[in-house]
């Protein structure tokens, strides 16, 4: 029984820890590191209270060591996708009629197992799983996971308080019911806070989900799962199962229960799903809600009066951190000729210096990208663009999968600035460059507005402010998430929510109180006190 208003911690964005050279955060991951290296785990799917395990395995293994076994994954079958939507279902009574703050508490506990006594062990499957340095698992599987939790359960606060007016003689009110149903949150490989989130805010609404992700993170989803049971989320709130997408899919979106999709991943899928869903409409108790954040083909744009560090600077980061596997990633940028020559310079002076290899030596800026068919994709794009006579090489192009999934960090530069890889989600490390004529600036901003079909992320560099006013104005619609005189990646959960429109998604901005309200099914409550008992208007009977 909750006899008051209670109030979530204000929340703060986690701290980035440094793991700097004798640092105990340092110590603490090389440890786990270490743990995780030693060990070949058994990794069930969670259906209900039941940990299940079957004779079909799924290898894991770190992408820049593919060769070692870190474990193996039990896969599931249409059978396993039928119990998990069972056990949400059992599930939903109990949960939804929990109180919000029991629900706030269990979610802030998991962040709070997470920033101390999981943040090495989240950081270290990361890091062997996803192959992301150090810095990149910090950012993403501990701080930007952590806030999303606590930011949430703040958000929901804020949604239970929004109430309308009443007049007198009556008392309007309104209750946030959670979705009647289950969510299906089908996560991408890329962020372990993503794929953790989905599922999360989901259920931290009061909803009941299952939650498939992309192979490649199930050895952090596990870890996910561990804290989340730690924190006291109860059996079958969310059913992690690993099955094949479109046999998920094929009983999912079939099913009369089936109350919303939480997706993230790319472009193609997104709208084959949203299409199934539309063929089965009739089928569903509920209009099912959509949620979804796909694909991007970010921009840069420098303008003449550009800084050229910090333009470099936000090129190298925004292109090549993570390998470029950030739908935010930098992956086209457009440089004004007179600054051609410099930027060329630092650019291939930074990339000189930057180490490539696998995760545990702390040195290496680039890691591996996620598995052999990433790796064969994007080295077939750069064989393409090697020979074309429209795009010449800058940097980088050379790749190896002998031990882990390589590829250098690759800069093209191109004539045609419509060129395949101006214009398509490459997904890894390859950034093409576009150099016009400074007099052409307005002109080549509608070039980057009309040149994919995207609108994620786009940066603009410039210390001219007419410069930065017409960019904002013409790009308006090119990019959900916008930087002035910064690299397009990196956006911080309660400081820029993130997500992208045209084809890049819903812009539910994930980590916000806007996705939130996409999870709750409000019903509108009047009572009157004296309810009237006459139904004539005072001037009926009058002529
Ligand atoms: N906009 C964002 O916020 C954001 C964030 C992260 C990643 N992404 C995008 O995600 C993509 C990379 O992630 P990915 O490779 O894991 O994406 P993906 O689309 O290949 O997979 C996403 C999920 O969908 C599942 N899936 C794939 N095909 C399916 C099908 N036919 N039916 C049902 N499920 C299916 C996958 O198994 C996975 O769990 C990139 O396009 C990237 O831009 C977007
Ligand atoms: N939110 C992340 C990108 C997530 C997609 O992969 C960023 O802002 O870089």
């Amino acid at each position: 029984m909750n006899n008051a208003f209670f109030k979530v911690p204000t929340p703060i964005n986690e701290p980035v820890l440094n793991y700097g050279p004798g640092s105990p955060e340092k110590a603490a991951l090389k440890k786990a590191l270490a743990e995780g290296r030693s060990k070949v785990i058994d990794v069930p799917m969670y259906i209900g209270s039941e940990l299940v395990h079957t004779d079909k395995k799924i290898k894991l293994s770190p992408p820049h060591d593919h060769q070692h076994v870190l474990g193996y994954a039990s896969e599931g079958d249409a059978s396993h996708v039928h119990q998990a939507i069972e056990a949400a279902l059992a599930a939903r009574e109990s949960w939804a009629n929990l109180s919000w703050e029991h629900r706030a508490s269990i979610f802030l506990k998991a962040a709070d197992l997470l920033a101390g006594p999981y943040r090495a062990k989240i950081n270290a499957a990361t890091m062997l799983g996803q192959s992301k340095n150090a810095y990149q698992a910090e950012i993403d599987s501990a701080c930007e996971f952590i806030d999303f939790l606590r930011f949430n359960a703040y958000f929901m606060q804020q949604i239970y308080t929004g109430q309308p007016e009443s007049v007198r003689g009556l008392w309007n009110r309104v209750e946030y019911r959670p979705l009647e149903g289950f969510v299906f949150a089908l996560t991408p490989f890329n962020f372990t806070a993503i794929a953790g989130n989905l599922p999360a805010c989901v259920a931290m609404m009061g909803n009941v989900t299952v939650w498939k992700p992309a192979y490649p993170q199930i050895y952090s989803a596990n870890v996910i799962m561990e804290v989340l049971r730690e924190a006291g989320l109860p059996d079958g709130v969310i059913n992690l199962i690993y099955v094949d997408g479109p046999v998920a899919g094929d009983i999912i979106f079939k099913h009369p229960d089936f109350a919303g999709i939480h997706f993230t991943g790319s472009t193609k899928v997104f709208q084959t799903i949203w299409q199934t869903i539309g063929e089965n409409i009739s089928k569903y108790k509920t209009y099912p809600r959509i949620v979804g954040e796909t694909g991007g083909k970010d921009f840069v744009i420098a303008h003449e009066s550009a800084d050229v560090k910090a333009l470099v600077t936000g090129l190298v980061r925004g292109a090549f951190e993570y390998q470029g596997q950030k739908c935010s990633a930098a992956s086209r940028a457009y440089i004004p000729s007179n600054l051609w020559s410099a930027v060329k310079e630092q650019l291939l002076a930074d990339l000189k210096e930057i180490k490539m290899g696998g995760t545990e030596d702390f040195s290496n800026f680039v890691n591996a990208v996620i598995d052999e068919r990433a790796f064969d994709k994007i080295a077939g794009y750069i064989d393409n663009a090697k020979k074309s006579d429209k795009v010449s090489l800058v940097a980088g192009g050379n790749y190896d999968k002998s031990k882990g999934y390589f590829i250098e960090p690759t800069v093209f530069l191109t004539t045609d600035p419509h060129y395949t890889t101006m214009c398509e989600e490459i997904f890894g490390p390859v950034l093409t460059i576009y150099v016009y004529e400074p007099q052409d600036f307005e002109k080549t901003l509608e070039l980057v507005d009309s040149t994919s079909p995207y609108a994620l992320t786009g940066a603009i560099f410039s210390q001219d402010r007419y410069a930065i006013d017409l960019g904002m104005r013409k790009l308006v619609n090119s990019a959900g998430n916008f930087y002035i005189n910064d690299k397009p990646t990196g956006a911080v959960v309660g400081q820029q929510p993130f997500g992208g429109a045209r084809a890049s998604g819903t812009n539910d901005k994930a980590g916000s109180i806007l996705n939130l309200y996409r999870w709750v099914q409000p019903r509108t409550i009047k009572e009157t006190f004296v309810s009237p008992t006459d139904y004539k208007y005072p001037f009926l009977g009058e002529e």
